[in-house]
Parts: structure tokens; C-alpha cells; sequence
């Protein structure tokens, strides 16, 4: 351990994992590549089902990180939700409780739809997350595109009881997260929809925007190709913006927290308060959230940290190929348009 390794440009790569003590998104660690350029920290951690160009925007979004900093901020700090995975109820009330005690969460988002589940699953832990919450508390949806349309309307309908502010990526596509809001426009209280999935290629935000398929867009940073393609697509689509995590360190965070700071406007809670999902982190100063948001900062790898949750030298090895490889394709495509990523 401790040794180095210098990929390009001179550039100290080492990797990091950690593991996430509740399974989400399949995973149940998380692991990526960090390094330090003349502007900061950078993170590299394309979940492994990503490859070929989809790594492209990932390397962007890292390279701004370390080469350019980010634009200023707006705002000093970040309001963030609490991430709930797709746990029983008991699990899912000791979440959203510790963090409504602990840092004072306001916004719970839980994930739904998960497959081998039920409905009756998704009320329980949804009904389980509105007590914890208490009635002025924001409980959002995501579904992940768990749902046809049908099973969508019938759902959504069922779990707004417990007073949806949205529901996010309720279908897989873009036409039928247009069908389901005409829907749902048909009932007395239309719950909102979010497009996370469906507009994380470049030329998607629009698609979404001009068959009026969703009223809010989620942004993730990385796989966007970083803070000022993100703010782009936020310019652009013309809807409300929620910035949310793919479940970085504290390292990757910061980028998420720079992108939210400076959107002109922020009208909900962003997904980054996801620091709980990972067992540690790998810089001195953690982005926990407090008073129910994260503060706008920089952030700075602990060597010891670093060292505790260092990589497998045999992995590390294959993530920076990894990243040879698409330093390698970065430069032999260099105009080439951002490609579709998944969540
Ligand atoms: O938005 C949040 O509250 C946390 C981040 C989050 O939910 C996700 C991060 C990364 C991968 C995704 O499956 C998932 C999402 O779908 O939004
Ligand atoms: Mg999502």
C-alpha cells in the first residue's frame, strides 16, 4: 500500500473502496479511482456497467474536477434528501428517522418498483417513511423505470396517500413518462414527474422537454461530463433541476454540491446527501449534511483515510486500464458527442 502510480499527464491515480452496508442500485460496495490536479481533487468512479464511450463524459467531469475547478458558487449552502434503498419498513423508519434527528432532513427520497417486490412492499416502506417524516416532510419516489405505464398510473395513484412531491423516473421511456402525465393530469392532485434515466444522454434533455414527459429533470454531474455540461442541459431543458449523486466519496460529491450551488435557481432538495451509503470516506472533512443541507466547500483526500480503504492492488491494476483505455478513446474521438449513460 502507498505506493503510486502515474497514469498520464503525471497524474498520482489510486483507488478507493468502500463498501455500502445496505445494498443499493445492485451494489454492495462502491469503489473508483482518485487523483489530485492543479484545481483539486477528482473522482472516477463509473459504476461497472458502464463501458467503451459511456466512459467518456465520467473522465470529462474528473478531469474538470482536477484541471478547471468549477464555476462560483451562488448559494453557501445545498439542501439535501436523505436516500432511502429499498429496505422493509422497520429499516426504512430508522433511516429517515436518524437522519431527520441527526442532521435535520426535511426530504426523503425511496426507492420503489425494486424488482422481486410488490406494490404492498413499496406502501409499506413509503407509509413507514411519511410517519417517520412527520406530515410537513417532503417524501419523493424512484422508481428507477421499474414500471409500464399502467403499473405506473396505478402505483403512483396508490402511493400518493402518503403525499408524493414527485416521482422519479417512474417508466423506462421517454414516451411513456409522456403518457403516464397525461395521466396523472387527469387526477384531482397530479403528482409530478422526474426524468433521471431518460436524460442522461446529451441530445435526451431536449427529447424530454419537447414531448413534455417530465416537470422536473434530475442532473448527475458525471455522467453528464461535468458541472458546466450539467449547467448546460440545465439552461436548456427549461425545467426545475434536481442534482443528485451516483453515490461518490465525499471527492465526488463536491462536484455535485459545485453544479448545485451554481444553478440560478434550486427549488427542491438535492440527492446528495448519500455519504450514509458508504461505509467511510476518503477525505478529512466528510459532506454530511447539517440543518438539512450540505455546505458549498472544497473537499481534500486524508491520506490515512485513503490508505484505510485503499483498493486491491489486482483491481486497482484493471481500473487503471480502465482508465488508460479511455484516455486512450478520449483522444482518438476528441469531438466526439457525449454517449448515452445509464443510472
Ligand atoms: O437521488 C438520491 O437521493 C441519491 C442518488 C440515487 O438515488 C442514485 C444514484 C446513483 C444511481 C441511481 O440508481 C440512483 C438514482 O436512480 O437516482
Ligand atoms: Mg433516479
Amino acid at each position: 500500500m502507498g505506493e503510486t502510480h502515474v497514469v498520464t499527464g503525471g497524474e498520482r491515480v489510486r483507488g478507493y473502496e468502500l463498501a455500502m452496508p445496505v445494498r443499493f442500485r445492485g451494489l454492495t460496495r462502491r469503489e473508483g479511482l482518485l487523483w489530485r490536479g492543479p484545481a483539486g481533487w477528482a473522482e472516477w468512479s463509473p459504476f461497472l456497467d458502464y463501458s467503451g464511450a459511456e466512459l467518456l463524459p465520467w473522465l470529462r467531469a474528473a478531469d474538470e474536477a482536477a484541471d478547471q475547478g468549477w464555476p462560483a458558487p451562488l448559494r453557501g449552502a445545498v439542501p439535501v434528501n436523505c436516500t432511502v434503498p429499498a429496505v422493509g419498513p422497520a429499516q426504512a423508519h430508522a433511516i429517515v428517522a436518524r437522519a431527520v434527528a441527526g442532521w435535520g432532513c426535511g426530504t426523503a427520497k425511496v426507492k420503489v418498483a425494486e424488482r422481486g417486490q410488490s406494490l404492498a412492499d413499496d406502501l409499506a416502506r413509503c407509509e413507514a417513511v411519511r410517519d417517520a417524516l412527520g406530515p410537513v416532510g417532503r417524501l419523493r419516489v424512484d422508481a428507477n423505470g421499474g414500471w409500464d405505464v399502467d403499473a405506473a398510473e396505478t402505483a403512483v395513484r396508490a402511493l400518493d396517500r402518503f403525499e408524493l412531491e414527485y416521482v422519479e423516473q417512474p417508466c423506462p421511456s421517454v414516451e411513456d413518462l409522456a403518457a403516464l402525465r397525461v395521466r396523472l393530469a387527469r387526477t384531482g392532485r397530479p403528482v409530478p414527474v422526474a426524468a433521471d434515466e431518460s436524460i442522461r444522454r446529451v441530445e435526451d434533455p431536449y427529447r424530454v422537454a419537447a414531448l413534455e414527459a417530465a416537470d422536473v429533470a434530475v442532473l448527475k454531474v458525471a455522467p453528464l461530463g461535468g458541472v458546466r455540461a450539467a449547467l448546460e442541459v440545465a439552461d436548456r431543458i427549461g425545467l426545475p433541476v434536481v442534482v443528485s449523486s451516483a453515490v461518490e466519496t465525499s471527492v465526488g460529491l463536491a462536484a455535485g454540491v459545485a453544479l448545485a450551488a451554481a444553478l440560478p435557481e434550486l427549488p427542491y432538495a438535492c440527492g446528495l446527501g448519500t455519504t450514509s451509503l458508504l461505509d467511510g470516506d476518503v477525505v478529512t472533512d466528510p459532506l454530511v449534511p447539517v440543518d438539512g443541507a450540505l455546505p458549498v466547500r472544497a473537499v481534500a483526500v486524508d491520506e490515512e483515510r485513503l490508505a484505510r480503504h485503499r483498493m486491491d492492488p489486482s483491481d486497482e491494476e484493471s481500473w487503471l486500464h480502465r482508465l488508460e483505455e479511455t484516455r486512450a478513446l478520449a483522444v482518438a474521438s476528441p469531438g466526439r458527442a457525449p454517449e448515452a449513460s445509464r443510472g
